[in-house]
């Protein structure tokens, strides 16, 4: 446990004077304990030496004086330690984060991370707070007590010391069950929470299919197999603690039957027998807190395993020598890339001209999103090469990169802040006459007009208080707020409304009137229809290029998927 911790927080020197410490204040316990013998022995002889009484209780009393001294030490430090546990790992996470792939955030990452941050790194900081301590401190503290019976009378020293290495043995046979059935629960709990969150959002279509009675069958699934996996888990600990416990009560009997049998044959005073039995009571508390604690410092590991594993993810490689960058013209050259194994695009090839927009089509699956991802680099291509520029995208460092792109994604999501604050993320410099003349251009005014509070409207979480539409307006105002040469837009697949229909036109209009280049998969007729290039992707690959009129006049997929779609109510060439 502490090594793993170390190789997280390279910081031996602070762990080891804790140790001393903790250790320092098990001695301290184990003395006072000890002290209890000489105490008994005056007080039971007779007569009883009142005197001798009196000053075995004052050295305890100091002992138990220094003992709440050095807890103050001790706790101090460990609390200080854990504090900066805590906020090393969660910078170091901050940090390491912002280096990995966009790709690493796509699926359940992104929760998974949340839980990273907010309750493993507390609880690997729990280690030095409380779980190592307290084992540091229940080792101790036996350990002096042995000692302290060693002198009193070797054989009852053994008495006492066959219980440790048979303690230890049931606790080192139980610790890869106790993580085996940790790691077990805590994937159930995650899968459960991952399945209630997608409950919550798929309220309003189970409700429109008449299905929120009956529930939802995988968050049922997931949550019958939590039920499952946590008595499973607490059947397994089950054996383990029984014997743990079993040993510790089986060594606490030999103590006694030892000081039994040694007052019988005279070799011990009865005050003596008394005084070790009184101990032998005291020192199975220690060991039995021992057994609870290592039930703690497996979850305290997983915590550990689970933040090592975001450190551990690789992060997107920069280049030795990065390359300027040259206009926004976009290329793909044979590129070949897969999530996995699956190929997805095969030797797929484009070439947008800067200041131009190029529509994607194609069924769905076909791989659309994946050429918008590619662009930004979530992921590196496995073949081929993706240029911006004229320059492959692995050439260009990050930063530069995302200075050169604007992104419109369906989802957009919005921070818990006012409209402007929104907008602002993309251009903090923004004065308000920059802002109102994005806003004006993607039609975002008629919304902040709308708006009880216009620009200082809070937007609530994700933006949740804004429509789906809505939400694509502020987007594509931040793209002509951010002066990025090129747009990438991901059109909303949901039909919108006319006014909302109307705004991404306007926007659309705007992005390319004012040069930029504009790469969006296209769902609406206008939108294709204003492309100066429409790309049809079919099974990875480019199978027509061309405007509007040339791939009508071609009459293939293209002319095929249009006419379809023209005479379907609602019109979507993505296939859906
Ligand atoms: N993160 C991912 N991991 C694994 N497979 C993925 C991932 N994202 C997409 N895919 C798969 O890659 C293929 C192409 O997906 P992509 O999202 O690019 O298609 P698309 O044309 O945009 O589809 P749609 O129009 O439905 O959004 C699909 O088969 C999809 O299942």
């Amino acid at each position: 446990m502490i090594n793993r911790l170390l190789a997280l927080w390279p910081h031996p020197a602070m762990l080891r004077t804790l140790t001393i410490r903790y250790a320092v204040l098990g001695v301290l316990q184990g003395g006072m304990l000890l002290g209890l013998i000489p105490l008994l022995q005056a007080l039971l002889q007779s007569p009883p030496d009142l005197n001798l009484a009196a000053r075995w209780t004052g050295i305890i009393a100091v002992l138990g004086v220094a003992y709440l001294g050095a807890l103050w030490w001790a706790k101090s430090l460990g609390y200080r330690i854990a504090h900066l546990i805590m906020r090393d790992l969660q910078h170091g996470l901050g940090r390491h984060l912002l280096t990995l792939p966009l790709g690493w955030f796509v699926g359940d990452r992104a929760g998974r991370t949340a839980r990273t941050v907010a309750q493993s790194t507390p609880s690997a900081a729990s280690i030095v707070s409380h779980v190592w301590p307290e084992l540091v401190q229940s080792i101790a503290t036996p350990l002096t007590v042995v000692a302290g019976v060693f002198l009193i009378d070797w054989r009852m020293g053994l008495a006492f010391l066959v219980t440790l290495p048979a303690a230890m043995v049931i606790l080192r046979w139980s610790a890869p069950i106790v993580r085996e059935t940790q790691v077990v629960m805590d994937d159930a709990s995650s899968e459960a929470a991952g399945r209630a969150i997608e409950f919550a959002q798929a309220q309003p279509v189970l409700r429109a299919t008449g299905r929120a009675q009956e529930g939802f069958a995988p968050m049922e699934r997931a949550l019958d197999q939590q039920r499952v996996a946590f008595r499973a888990a607490l059947n397994r600990h089950t054996m383990p603690q029984i014997a743990y416990i079993a040993v510790v009560q089986v060594g606490f009997t030999i103590v006694l039957v030892s000081g039994a049998l040694l007052a019988l044959a005279g070799e011990l005073s009865l005050a003596e027998t008394i005084a070790l039995l009184v101990l032998a009571a005291r020192f199975v508390e220690p060991l039995a807190q021992v057994g609870n604690l290592f039930g703690t410092i497996r979850v305290a590991e997983v915590a550990i395993d689970r933040v090592a594993e975001v450190l551990d993810a690789a992060p997107l490689p920069e280049p030795a020598q990065p390359k300027p960058s040259g206009d926004s013209t976009v290329e793909f050259d044979n590129v070949t890339f897969g999530y996995g194994g699956r190929p997805v695009l095969n030797d797929f090839g484009i070439r947008v001209p800067a200041g131009t927009m190029t529509a994607l089509v194609g069924p769905s699956g076909s791989g659309k999103t994946t050429v918008l991802r590619l662009i930004c680099r979530f992921w590196d291509v496995n073949g081929g090469s993706v240029r911006v520029g004229g320059v492959d995208v692995r050439e260009l460092t990050t930063d530069s990169l995302m200075s050169q792109l604007a992104i419109v994604f369906q989802d957009t999501y919005l921070f818990d802040g006012t409209l402007a604050e929104n907008l602002r993320l993309a251009a903090p410099d923004a004065t308000d006459d920059e802002l109102a003349d994005a806003a004006a251009a993607s039609r975002l005014d008629e919304v902040v007009a709308r708006m009880p509070d216009g620009w200082d409207t809070r937007v609530g979480e994700g933006g949740l208080s804004l429509s789906g539409g809505e939400r694509q307006r502020v987007a594509i105002a931040r793209a002509l707020l951010k002066e990025a040469p090129i747009v990438l837009l991901d059109e909303a697949t949901a039909a919108l409304d006319p006014e909302n229909d109307a705004a991404v036109t306007a926007g659309l209009t705007a992005l390319t009137s004012r040069g930029r280049t504009v790469v969006v998969i296209a769902h609406r007729l206008t939108t294709i229809e204003q492309a100066d290039q429409i790309v049809v992707i079919d099974g990875g690959r480019t199978a027509e290029v061309g405007s509007h009129d040339e791939l009508m006049a071609r009459g293939a997929t293209y002319a095929r998927f249009y006419r379809e779609r023209l005479t379907a109510a609602s019109w979507q060439v993505g296939g859906r």
